[in-house]
């Protein structure tokens, strides 16, 4: 849409009453608006602006001509309307602003319409004989919200209806032939006469109605389809204030229609302004917008065109139309025209133009069109006659061959996404290893090094899981295919670059023979209009590049994230727990975690190690990566068969290390029953997952068992303890670190004595359970004599060995060490007394790291917070699950 608006002259009457100009154009877009009754000495106001400017497509002023007004606003809008488009062209404004003036003008000083016209049948006239046009007019009046034919004023009041295709159209108006514009002026002139028209205070003769002139081209192209296109011209009734016309009766009964329509038209070019392109837009408020439905926010081109007084006597009426018009700039209609009858627009401009063209050939600059767009435009089509044949074929054929190799260049890009979206997988992958050092703490490259010295040649060789091998295949494939497409695209871009030089070489080879100026920048522009769309293949082809390596499959990535993240806490934390328990591990098992921490650190060199599988899979594209066992006799590590089996329960597992708490009973404790190992954090064990075998104690002292998958590996040192998270965290891990399940059996566990007394009853000079630790501590463990109750004695066997380090900070020790019996229990109230069971290795073995801490019976770390340490069964012989307070 575009929006203009006009400041007409100063009128008679207003220079007559002393009203001062206070509306200025001020350049050819913006209008100033002064505040007349501003008082410029006014301190207190003085920062508020006293004028205000209102920017438009297009401004006017009082000396603007009609012309001038007719080229910039409406003359683009003949060959819309001969290829089968719509177009609006209204005048809006308060009365007596200069509305009908521009809209019909007078016989020295024709208006839009007579303008319009005239330039639409030469149009009609100049095209070509493949089309027929057929062009016929109505003219009517919107009154008192009724639509009246002005050609045909008889027939009463006329009703507004949509036919089949949604178009709104008055049933029963008079269409009349047209052959020529003076034919519709004639028209015109006679429809005119039968305008309600009545002298208002300010218009002798205001226009009390909104007339609207609808010119409708029948297009036939032969043999093709048909078309019509609809001009509505609209000299819209003046908006007015009953306060300012000093209208009574009749006059202010029409003025409040014309307001409420004009005020309907506004809202729908409020609505249609609005960004949010779904908002209602309401046309059934008044008939004006009903039936302006098609060309406001339609297939429509539209021109609106303001009028304002510059008197100061004006200014509210001015400021309100001022602010209507500049709301409507943003109207934005959407032109729905197929490719022919942009076609047919450009045919009909050439042969619109070639009538004028020979005139004024020559003579550039001069005439009525002194518009630049306009002059350019001449210059373009009337180069494009003269141009010599030759140079323009040559000029098609290099175009078309630039946009087929434009075409090319976009293919081989196309085709390389796959790869790159490989690539940015392995970006993913080399990021998650940083971020696994960060999160260690480890700077990056530590681990390296440390990982290169500590190994050297006896890394392991541990082959490939069958997916990380096809998923190194296909991006090898991937990879060497996007070379070659690389090593073409550098060749099609060579050959392109050529033939861009060419139009230049063309053009240059041109200049010197006898061709005109005109010509000359004909070809130029023809080679400026070209350069954008050559251009854009490359920063297509970037942005499809760039699109691809930001933005990978969001889903696999994040889901790649998560488990990789898994993945890597299950490692540590298993990792953890083995050296806190100063397990002895099998060296096969340490070297496989150094390689893991080289892995990490994005060893590249080491190929022959375990690395993170992540594949694609072909038809699942977006599935989650698998991590799959290595299997097989010929692995170095034997795998237990069936222990690595996929978990196929629907729930997905937690992505941290679930407690490994079984089920408490009654007393908060864990039962002796292995399968609590499957229903750690909700994650029950399919029936279908292996369970994993669990080893009695031997030695009978431990009252259950860890559950923990077991395994059996010669020289491995010995039983060995590890917690078993659940099936799928297993399987995890069991995949990741390539080793088998391990075979484990429960040490013997120690209890530290409960509190033999309740402090109620505990003899004097007794110790409460927490010297009893102390002593126990200070003792170291198994030669420490403390007093015993009968009870105690005979249920606790077993002592703490020496090694058993209670973390200071802990106070009276770590949770497991700290009496249940507090030293000041409530009288009367008694505390069951517990054996703590403490479990930890007897003898220090070979290779494992010193470490401090203490372990539970459960093999997890002693912390100061439950941090979910497992709870094996506790083991004291001959003790119920609650001592009882003696006595
Ligand atoms: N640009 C202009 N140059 C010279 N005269 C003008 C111009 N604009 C308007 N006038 C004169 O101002 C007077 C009022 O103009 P016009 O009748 O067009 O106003 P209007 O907006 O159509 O009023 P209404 O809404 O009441 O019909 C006319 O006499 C007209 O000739």
């Amino acid at each position: 849409a575009l929006v203009a608006l006009r400041i007409r002259p100063m009128s008679a009457a207003e220079l007559a009453e002393g009203a001062r100009p206070i509306a200025h154009r001020l350049d050819e877009q913006v209008v100033v608006l002064r505040d007349p009754l501003a008082d410029p000495d006014d301190v207190l106001r003085a920062s508020r602006s006293q004028q205000k400017s209102y920017s438009f497509d297009v401004a006017f002023d009082a000396t603007a001509t009609q012309e001038t007004v007719y080229r910039a606003t409406t003359q683009s809008l003949v060959t819309v309307v001969i290829s089968g488009s719509n177009a609006t062209v209204f005048a809006y404004g308060p009365t007596g602003c200069g509305k009908t003036y521009t809209m019909l003008g007078t016989d020295g000083e024709p208006g839009l319409c007579a303008r319009t016209l005239g330039e639409l049948f030469q149009a009609i006239e100049d095209a070509s004989g493949d089309v027929e046009y057929e062009v016929s007019m109505s003219y009517l009046e919107i009154y008192n919200e009724m639509i009246r034919d002005l050609l045909n004023p008889s027939l009463g009041r006329l009703q507004l209806r949509e036919d089949a295709g949604g178009t709104v159209q008055v049933t029963g108006i008079t269409q009349i032939p047209a052959t020529s514009a003076d034919e519709v002026m004639q028209l015109l002139a006679r429809g005119n006469r039968q305008r309600t028209q009545e002298p208002t205070a300010a218009n002798r003769t205001s226009s009390r109605s909104h007339a609207v002139l609808q010119v409708t081209v029948r297009r036939q192209q032969r043999g093709g389809g048909l078309r019509h296109g609809r001009l509505f011209m609209i000299d819209l009734a003046g908006s007015e204030r009953a306060a300012q016309t000093r209208n009574r009766g009749q006059r202010m009964k029409e003025g409040a229609h014309i307001n409420r329509s004009l005020l309907a038209l506004g809202n729908c070019i409020k609505a249609l302004s609005h960004r949010a392109s779904s908002k209602y837009i309401n046309y059934r408020d008044s008939k004006l917008t009903r039936l302006l439905k098609d060309s406001l926010g339609g297939n429509s081109h539209t021109v609106m065109i303001a009028h304002i007084s510059p008197a100061s006597t004006a200014f509210a009426e001015s400021r309100s139309t001022l602010a209507y018009a500049h709301r409507a700039k943003s109207i934005r209609t959407t032109v729905r025209q197929d490719p022919l009858s942009v076609a047919a627009n450009l045919h009909g401009e050439i042969r619109h133009l070639k009538g004028q063209g020979d005139t004024e050939l020559g003579r550039p600059g001069q005439g009525k069109h002194r518009d630049i767009p306009y002059t350019q435009a001449q210059v373009r089509l009337r180069g494009a006659r003269r141009e010599p044949v030759g140079a323009r074929q040559e000029l098609a054929g290099v175009r078309r061959e630039q946009v087929a190799l434009s075409h090319l260049l976009l293919q081989p890009q196309g085709t390389a996404l796959p790869a790159q979206h490989l690539l940015a997988l392995t970006l993913y992958v080399s990021r998650g290893q940083q971020w696994s050092e960060e999160e260690q703490g480890e700077p990056v490259g530590h681990s390296d090094s440390e990982g290169d010295s500590d190994t050297g040649d006896k890394r392991l060789e541990v082959p490939e899981p069958p997916n990380v091998a096809i998923a190194h295949k296909s991006i090898t494939v991937v990879a060497q295919k996007q070379d070659r497409l690389r090593q073409q695209k550098a060749e099609l871009s060579r050959h392109f670059r050529q033939r861009q030089q060419h139009p230049r070489r063309l053009e240059e080879a041109l200049r010197p023979r006898s061709i005109s100026e005109e010509q000359r920048e004909l070809l130029a522009l023809l080679r400026c209009l070209h350069r954008p769309e050559l251009e854009m293949p490359e920063p297509c082809s970037h942005t499809l590049l760039e699109g691809g390596l930001r933005h990978p499959p969001s889903v696999t990535a994040q889901r790649f994230d998560h488990h990789r993240a898994l993945c890597a806490r299950i490692i540590r934390q298993q990792q953890q727990l083995i050296v806190d328990h100063r397990l002895s591990v099998p060296r096969p098992l340490e070297e496989l975690y150094e390689t893991y921490l080289r892995e990490l650190a994005g060893d590249p060199g080491d190929t022959g190690t375990l690395k993170v599988a992540h594949t694609l899979s072909p038809t699942q594209g977006m599935s989650l990566p698998k991590i799959l066992p290595v299997r097989g006799a010929e692995t170095p590590l034997e795998w237990d068969s069936g222990q690595a089996r996929s978990c196929d329960h629907p729930t997905p597992c937690h992505d941290s290390l679930p407690p490994l708490r079984p089920t408490r009973d009654r007393y908060g404790w864990a039962p002796t029953t292995p399968h609590t190992h499957g229903t750690a954090e909700g994650c029950p064990l399919p029936s279908s997952a292996p369970t994993p075998r669990v080893q009695e104690d031997p030695t009978g002292t431990a009252g259950g068992a860890v559950p923990v998958a077991l395994g059996r590996r010669a020289g491995w040192g010995g039983p060995h303890q590890l917690p078993l998270a659940s099936c799928a965290h297993w399987q995890v891990v069991s995949a990741l670190r390539c080793v088998p399940p391990l075979h484990i059996t429960v040490p013997p566990q120690i209890t530290v004595p409960a509190d033999p007394f309740p402090s109620s009853r505990r003899p004097p000079g007794a110790p409460c359970a927490a010297e009893l630790l102390r002593a126990h501590r200070a003792g170291g463990g198994a030669g420490t004599q403390h007093p015993r109750t009968p009870q105690s004695a005979a249920r606790s066997k077993a002592t703490p060995p020496a090694s058993c380090q209670v973390s200071p900070h802990l106070g009276t020790g770590c949770r497991d060490h700290r009496s249940p019996v507090p030293h000041a229990p409530s009288p009367g109230v008694g505390v069951p007394s517990r054996p703590l069971p403490l479990q930890l290795p007897t003898t220090p073995r070979k290779g494992q790291h010193p470490r401090r801490g203490c372990v539970t019976g459960n093999g997890a770390r002693a912390s100061g917070k439950d941090d979910g340490v497992t709870g094996a069964e506790p083991s004291w012989r001959g003790a119920g699950p609650c001592a009882k307070p003696a006595g």
